[in-house]
């Protein structure tokens, strides 16, 4: 198998409804769009500092001139790259005809990347090589104009084996089995066979091969070739494309898996990964910004009506909640209110965990996302001193002395800046093979600011293969000398893979699944490991639909606390002096915490789509049989 290409990515795509002379009149610059895409893609840097593309089409040029470019990069900072390398080359043009300036149209015409439909897309390269090939937007051109497709997405799909052998059925030869080649080639089939069906309707009607193509642009049903193609899709995505003439789409998911939010005036309409983005690159309003629904796609026509289409019939929806509390930025105003409520619900059993010892308690945070969850935290605990000192004050009644008050209310939670993170990288998205040693150096801490009496109360957004807190992090805490360490992660316990576009993808990797081994292993029932082996080869040939996760046998037996407790002894360095304790958020309260975002597949177990119970089967049978190969 060629390598999966992962997408944990962000899309950006800007639809210019006015003439460009409009923009340049009214904010003083025809390169408004080319501005506007690079601060959407900076503030979603987030979602992928591995690569970036850029891709443009203009409107309405004549035959000869170019209409089309895209530029990608895969450099250290791809983004700044991709936009150095536009702004050069516009500067160039300027620098040589500086009477462009003045005529939007020659401007238009000789400038490259100057058009009225964008797409933007960042990339983590998770999984094999960060090649440029696999940095989107990917292109398929053509030399009819409107055959010409152009693909960017954040997404990742169950069944691309599947996808490709239709391919191959329907006759094509693909160049490559990744799957956003599969994707585009797919919707360019559809395409190719829409435009060539009209360019002969068209022409019974007695129009001539040139007054068709005009016609073409108007009639192509975007819709019902998403539909064609999208029909045995099976994964998470928020796909976005541009046809030559200019049309424009973004097809999201049936279950809302991946997110994709959209503003429109009678100036632009705007789509991208995270709402907050918009806001502040358009100073708009975040009640003015709307999720895209669920299996539906927004389709931009040429002629600049929008129009929102069901392509596919919803399933339940199962937003990712791991958007919420790890990948998206959290400026978000929903997000950052719900990572403060995962870190205050956690806050009785932290309580149970220091035995209400407030007085000898530090609590921190490992940066950087989880410092949302802190706040929530450490405001639940002033919360929780708040009521003790009432009820301390109460009971001394009026004869409470000054002294004795003084000493009450100045109880208050003890909070440091306790762990320093030295690079600005995200480790979990990075890719596997040069983790571990990143993740070794990245943090360092703050000297003197505990005690050994202390217990340390240290939140994480997640433990994921549990890197970060045995490689780096419990060591270096240890080196303040607490009493006791207490890990806390705003996540509940990631058991199982993802296949949506979340690199957690081998299941012997996910420091849950090795504490459940070990347990059985503990107990004398290890041989459930050979007997869930079996009931998963025993499916392989069952269509998707009636696919069961049987990988569930492998937790029923345990409680959360007994895989917590496993897990960390599991992480506990050798020869660490504190005790150590790792408390979990329950998937109860995550779901308090994240109602709109039910997708809970990674700790559950339960797949939004029939494809996920074939992916974790397939990753226990290559677990079992010691192959390192992704499951799918
Ligand atoms: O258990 P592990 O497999 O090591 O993964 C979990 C860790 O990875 C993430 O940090 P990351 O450095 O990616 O990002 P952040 O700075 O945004 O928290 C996350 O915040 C956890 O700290």
């Amino acid at each position: 198998m060629s390598d999966a290409i992962k997408h944990e990515c962000g899309i950006a795509l800007v639809r210019l409804l006015k003439p460009l002379e409009y923009y340049k009149e009214k904010y003083g610059s025809a390169f408004y769009g080319i501005n506007k895409m690079y601060l959407m893609m900076e503030k979603q840097h987030n979602r992928g500092q591995d690569g970036a593309g850029f891709a443009s089409i203009k409107i309405d040029m004549k035959p000869g001139e170019r209409y089309m470019s895209r530029v990608r990069s895969n450099q250290q900072t791809p983004i700044q790259d991709i936009f150095n390398q536009i702004n050069s080359r516009i500067n160039n043009t300027l620098t040589e005809n500086p009477d462009y300036q003045d005529d939007i149209s020659k401007l238009k015409r000789h400038t490259p990347y100057l058009g009225e439909v964008m797409l933007g897309h960042v990339r983590y390269g998770t999984f094999g090589k960060n090649s440029i090939e696999s940095v989107h937007p990917f292109l398929r051109q053509n030399n009819w104009m409107h055959r010409n497709l152009i693909v960017a997405g954040n997404f990742n799909m169950t069944n691309v084996n599947e996808l490709f052998d239709n391919l191959i059925q329907l006759g094509q030869h693909p160049k490559e089995k990744a799957d956003t080649i599969t994707v585009m080639e797919k919707i360019g089939h559809f395409l190719d066979d829409a435009v060539a069906k009209l360019y002969k309707e068209i022409k019974k009607e007695g129009y001539s091969k040139l007054e068709a193509s005009p016609l073409i642009a108007e009639r192509l049903n975007v819709a019902k070739i998403l539909k064609r193609a999208a029909k045995n899709w099976d994964g998470g995505y928020a796909m976005a494309g541009l046809l030559g003439h200019g049309d424009a789409f973004v097809l999201r998911d049936p279950a809302g898996i991946r997110p994709a939010y959209y503003y429109k005036d009678d100036e632009i309409v705007v789509i991208a990964s995270e709402r907050p983005v918009i806001q502040t690159v358009f100073n708009v309003e975040f009640e003015d910004i709307h999720e895209l629904d669920p299996g539906k796609a927004i389709i931009i026509k040429k002629d600049g009506s929008v129009s929102f289409k069901r392509i596919l019939k919803p399933l339940e929806r199962k937003a990712c909640s791991f958007e919420r509390i790890y990948f998206s930025r959290g400026s978000d105003a929903e997000i950052y209110e719900e990572r403060k409520k995962l870190g205050r619900l956690l806050l009785p059993k932290i309580l149970e965990s220091v035995n209400d010892d407030l007085d000898n308690t530090v609590f921190s945070y490992i940066p950087n996302t989880a410092e949302t969850s802190f706040f929530g935290m450490v405001k639940q605990a002033q919360n929780y001193l708040n009521k003790r000192k009432e009820e301390l004050i109460l009971k001394e009644g009026s004869k409470i002395t000054k002294e004795r008050l003084h000493e009450i209310i100045s109880a208050r939670p003890r909070i440091e800046k306790i762990a320093i993170k030295d690079a600005k990288l995200r480790t979990f998205i990075t890719e596997d093979s040069s983790r571990d040693d990143l993740v070794a150096h990245v943090y360092d801490i703050t000297y003197g600011s505990v005690k050994p009496t202390d217990n340390l109360v240290i939140i994480d957004d997640s433990i994921v293969r549990g890197t970060t807190l045995k490689k780096s992090i419990l060591r270096i805490l240890d080196r303040l000398h607490p009493k006791k360490i207490v890990v806390v992660s705003s996540a509940p316990q990631i058991r199982y893979p993802d296949c949506y576009g979340i690199d957690m993808a081998r299941l012997e990797d996910l420091v849950a699944f090795r504490a459940a081994l070990e347990l059985h292993k503990d107990r004398n029932t290890y041989h459930i490991v050979e007997d869930v082996y079996k009931e998963c080869q025993g499916q392989i040939d069952y269509k998707d639909i009636d696919v069961v996760n049987v990988v569930k046998k492998i937790y029923d037996p345990f409680t959360d606390e007994e895989i917590s407790d496993k897990i960390a002894s599991l992480l506990s360095p050798e020869g660490i002096n504190a005790e150590v304790e790792i408390i979990y958020q329950s998937v109860d309260n995550l779901h308090k915490a994240c109602p709109k975002n039910l997708g809970d597949w990674y700790f559950t177990g339960d797949y939004p789509t029939p494809g996920g119970n074939r992916v974790v089967n397939r990753a226990f049978i290559n677990f079992y049989e010691g192959n390192k190969e992704r499951a799918y």
